[in-house]
Formats: C-alpha cells, structure tokens, sequence
C-alpha cells in the first residue's frame, strides 16, 4: 500500500472537488437515512389509532423528497470524486509519457515495448479506480455503515448482530469472487491477445502465408486459440453464475433473520411495524456498500501494485542524461574523434568495440565499413550519444560528447539510423521532424529541396495528396527504397552539421545511391558526414575509410591507400566487383536466351 503514497501529490492538485465530493456522501447518506426514518412515521401514523390520512401523506411526501434530494447528493459525489479520478489518470498518463521519451536507448534495450504498453494502459487504468472509486466506496460504505447500524442497534441490538452475521460474508465473498474473476478476465484478455496478434501477422504477412501453403495449418492453430478463448470464457460464466446468487443467498439471510426475529419482537410489542419496516430497509441498503466493501479491498490490492510498476517506470532515470554543468562548444564545426573506445551493451558480457582510435577533421566525409556485426553501427549510436562508451572517449569538436548538453549534440547530428521509422502522418510532417519553422512556404521549400537532394520529389509527386500524403496504416505505404529516400530527405532537411548515415541507402539501387551521394556532397561541402555501407561503390570517395572486424579498427585510409594494402577491405572491393560481373553477365545471357 506504500506504493500508494506517489498518488498523493497528484490527487492533492484537485482536493477542492475532492472535499466537495466527500462532504456529499456525508449529505447524501444523512438524507437517504433522513428518507428512511420518514418511511418509518408514514407506516407508524397508518398504524395508530388516532393516525390521520394528512400525516400519512406528509410523511410519505417528505420520504419521497428527501430521497429525491439523496439522489441528487449521491449524482454530486460522482460527478466530484469520478471526475477526479479521470484528471488524475489524464495527468499521470501526460507524465509517463513524458518520462518514456525522455528515457535512454539502455532502457528500451532491456525492457519489452509490451511491458511498457502494458504499464501505460492495464496499470494506469487500475490505479484510476483507486484515484476515484475505491475510496469514494469505502467512505460511503463507513459513513451509511455508521449511520444504519447505529439505527439498527436503537431499535434492537440482538436483532441487529444476528441479521448482520450473513452480511458480514459480504466482503470476503466479494473478495474472493472479486479474485478469482479478476483472474479468469486477465487469461481471457491474455488470449484475445494472443490471437489478435496471430490474426494481425497473417494479414499483415499474407503473402508469405500464401507463398509458404501455410493457410490450412495457420488455420487450425487460429481455431486451437478460439477454442480456448472459449473455455476460458466458459469458466469465467460459470464463476460469475456462482458470485451473484452467493450474495443474494446471504443478504436473503440476513432479510429472513430479521423478518423473524421481527416478527416476534411486533408481537411481544417491543417494537412497532414501522421499526421492523425501517429495519429491513436498512438491512436491504446496507447489502450493497458491504458489497462494495469487498470489490474495494480488491481495486486497492490491484492498484497499489499498478502503482508500483508505474512508479518503477517513472523513477528510472535515463543513464545517458545531461552532466551537471554541461557545455558545449558556441559553434559546431564537426570534428569527430574516438579516443580508446571500448563498449559492451548494458546487460550482456561481449565487447563489440575494442579500442577504437581515429579522429576526423570538420569537414571531412569518414566511411565506416566491415563485415555484419563488426560495430558499425554501434560506433554511430556512440556518436549521436545513444549510448555512453563504457571505457574511453568521444568527442566532437575536441569536448567528450557526454560534456555537451543532449540538446545541443542531438542538434548537431542529422542521423538516419539502419531502421527507417515514418510516423503515421503526412510527408512533409515526416519530412520537417527536425526543424521548428512557423513560415509555411519556407517549410514547404526546405522539405522540397530535402527531397530534391534525396531523389525523393517525384515520387511524392506522383502521390494522390503529393506531401500531405498520409503515410502508414491510416494511408499509403512506400517501398522500402522510398522509405530509405523519405529518412534521408529528413535528415538532410535537418541541416545539421553533422550527417550521420547507417547504411541508409542499403534498400536503394547502387545507380541511386550513386547519384544520391553525389547530389550530397555537394549539399553537405564544408560539413562532416558519416557514411556506413556494405559497398565499396558508396564509400570509396571517403576521405577517410575505416574498415571494422569484429569491434577493431582493422584498416584505416584512402580509398586508394587500401588498395594499395591489400587487406580486408581491397577483398571487399573484389568481391563485389566479381558479383557485379557475374549479374551483368547473367543480364546478357538472360537476353540473349529471349532474343
Ligand atoms: N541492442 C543491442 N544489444 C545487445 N547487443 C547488440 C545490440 N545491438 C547490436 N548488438 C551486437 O553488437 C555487435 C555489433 O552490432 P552492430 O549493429 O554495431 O554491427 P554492424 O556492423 O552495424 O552490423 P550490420 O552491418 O549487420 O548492420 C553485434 O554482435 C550485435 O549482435
């Protein structure tokens, strides 16, 4: 329950509607009492002798009013304490998801994004009940309890302890069912998980499923699924059809120990009818708060440990975060050095860069080549401060990158990383990500010439909605080259000083990519690029190529330099000159067969 303790200062913002809320259950329970009482004079006058058809009325009349007026206190109680829990939910949701892009890559490595979605839903939604619900019950069910027992006791304490012993089964009843349903609805929900997950990936990747004969046994695996969606959805019927009746079963206990041990009462003229009446009202009105009682022990035990995973999530503090004091240089040049570099990804034992030493004036195009896995890509991350280096340095413009504040580095580093990711919105909304410009007609122009740059504009062009095409699941998809195009164009939009490309042009034709380069260079003169490719075809005008093999810097130099050394990388450059050769021999003697 300490885990409780972090809703406080969220729940303290709104204490006005909060006190108003409480202070109308305290109404509404005085008036639904008050109402009660009035039944008990209405049946009294019916039932004396001097009793009049007046009196009878007036207090059937002041009954009904005062019950109208504890209604409308009870709609203010929820109107106040749900609304409340609504704004909490809205506010904690605001910070987690705040917090969750302010989180690091060491993070996100180590936890599932299901994990996460998972806290960011099921568990905000439980600790919403606790924020409103829960206590809005338990209150209630604490002030009526009081004030119908009290009641009760004054008109028969015996009759009272004996017609509550069943009510007391109330809550752990609830508790218990609470539970076990609780359960079977999660396996259900886990289930219906599981199989909008398979329906989601056959449609998504029906071609395969067709191209592979899967259709018949993706089929019988699907109806496996269904069958125990409903099993499950069989056992959680048969609980249910157990709870509610245990609880009718107890409250008409209670009900008939009070009609009897009434009924003898009226008839030793210890109390009247109106008593008994009025006492069995009570009874009736106290079955549902005991209820309540019971649900709310439930929604505080699953709140308190929702509110433990989101306060877990929410004090992570992202490892890779500004220094105090942070300071980067007044103008970016783009020097790039790495000083020793070693690093292993938290949480396994491997390091996957081993001393890696180079430095490259501002200015200057570096290439990183090498065989997959060697580190490439793990040296750009390093770069844009995705990660920090677990031994050794690096630095851009002669600070250690970890001295910069990130704003000033991540503004600084124009990257399209290995996995090109679009949002679900238009073009140009992907395509001016990086840049804040309030004049339309500039934004409009600097995304063009992004795309001019990228060979991206006619494509776009050819597009129903040209750039305010909206692209993904709510519109159309791109190829995977296009894609590539669209990253890049963002990235050169950017206009950063430095360019960092993670085999960014891999899903691009190497005539393309050719030109892309070209169209570059001539964009980005004076400005630092880092280039990673497997083609010799893209990095060979570098001014400085390194040559990764497995987390060591193997080979360093000119494209004609390595050549000349005869190493890893000369092998690379013949290999693919020989692929070449044999695909465009492959080309003539295809059309030479179909002359
Ligand atoms: N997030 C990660 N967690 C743990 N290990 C990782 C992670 N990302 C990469 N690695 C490991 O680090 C090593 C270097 O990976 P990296 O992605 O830098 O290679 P690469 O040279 O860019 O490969 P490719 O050419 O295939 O893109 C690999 O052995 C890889 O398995």
């Amino acid at each position: 329950m300490r885990a409780l303790k972090a809703l406080f200062p969220y729940l303290r913002r709104y204490q006005l509607s909060i006190a108003l809320g409480l202070v109308s259950v305290l109404v509404a329970n005085l008036l639904s009492v008050g109402s009660t009482e009035a039944v008990k004079h209405a049946l009294d006058a019916m039932a004396r002798a001097g009793g009049t058809r007046g009196e009878v009325g007036k207090w059937a009349l002041a009954s009904a009013g005062l019950a109208l007026l504890a209604g409308a206190g009870r709609f203010w109680m929820r109107q106040n304490l749900n609304s409340v829990s609504r704004w909490v939910e809205l506010d904690l949701r605001d910070d987690f998801f705040a917090h969750l892009l302010r989180l690091d890559a060491p993070f996100y490595n180590g936890t599932p994004t299901g994990e996460v979605m998972s806290r960011a839903t099921n568990d905000l939604q439980a600790v919403r009940m606790v924020a409103g619900p829960a206590y809005m019950y338990l209150v209630n069910t604490v002030v009526f309890g009081l004030m119908a027992i009290t009641r009760m006791v004054m008109i028969d304490p015996w009759m009272t302890v004996l017609s509550l012993v069943p009510m007391i089964l109330l809550p752990p009843v609830t508790i218990f069912f609470g539970k076990v349903i609780h359960d079977q609805s999660e396996g259900i929900q886990a289930q219906l998980g599981i199989m909008s997950t398979m329906a989601q990936e056959n449609l998504a990747g029906q071609r395969i499923v067709k191209a592979y004969g899967q259709e018949a046994s993706q089929s019988s695996l699907f109806t496996e699924l269904a069958r125990e969606s409903m099993r499950r959805n069989v056992n959680l019927a048969r609980t249910s059809g157990l709870f509610y009746p245990s609880l009718t079963l107890l409250a008409g206990l209670g009900m008939m120990l009070a009609l009897w041990l009434g009924g003898r009462a009226i008839l030793a003229d210890r109390i009247t009818i109106g008593d008994l009446v009025i006492f069995i009202l009570y009874l009736g009105q106290l079955s549902f708060p005991m209820i309540a009682l019971g649900w709310v022990v439930n929604l505080f035990q699953r709140g308190a440990a929702s509110m433990a995973r989101v306060s877990e999530i929410l004090e992570t503090r992202p490892v890779v975060a500004d220094v105090p004091g942070a300071q980067g240089p007044d103008e970016v040049r783009g020097e790039i050095e790495f000083r020793d570099v070693w690093f292993r990804y938290p949480g396994t034992e491997r390091d996957v860069l081993r001393g890696i030493s180079f430095r490259a004036p501002a200015g200057a195009t570096v290439a990183l080549v090498g065989p997959t896995g060697s580190g490439k890509s793990t040296v750009v991350s390093l770069l844009a401060r995705l990660y920090d280096p677990t031994a050794g340095e690096v630095l851009v413009d002669g600070v250690a990158v970890r001295q910069w504040p990130m704003d000033q580095l991540r503004g600084a580093v124009a990257l399209v990383p290995q996995d090109t990711f679009l949002f679900s919105a238009t073009i140009g909304e992907n395509l001016s990500l990086g840049f804040d410009e309030e004049d339309e007609e500039r934004r409009r122009g600097r995304v063009r010439a992004a795309a001019r740059v990228a060979r991206l504009e006619q494509t776009v062009e050819e597009l129903p909605g040209g750039y305010d095409t909206v692209l993904g699941e709510r519109g159309i998809n791109l190829s995977g080259g296009q894609k590539q195009r669209a990253a890049l164009a963002r990235a050169v939009a950017k206009d950063a000083p430095l360019l960092v490309l993670d085999d960014a042009l891999s899903a691009v034709d190497t005539q393309t990519e050719h030109e892309i380069l070209g169209g570059l260079r001539g964009v980005f003169a004076g400005r630092t690029s880092v280039i990673v490719s497997h083609r010799v075809a893209a990095v060979m005008d570098a001014d400085l190529i390194l040559v990764l093999d497995d987390g060591r810097l193997a080979e360093r130099g000119t494209h004609a330099e390595l050549l000349r050394a005869g190493g890893l990388y000369a092998a690379l450059q013949r290999r693919q000159l020989l692929e070449a050769q044999v695909q465009s021999d492959d080309l003539l003697a295809g059309a030479s067969g179909a002359v």
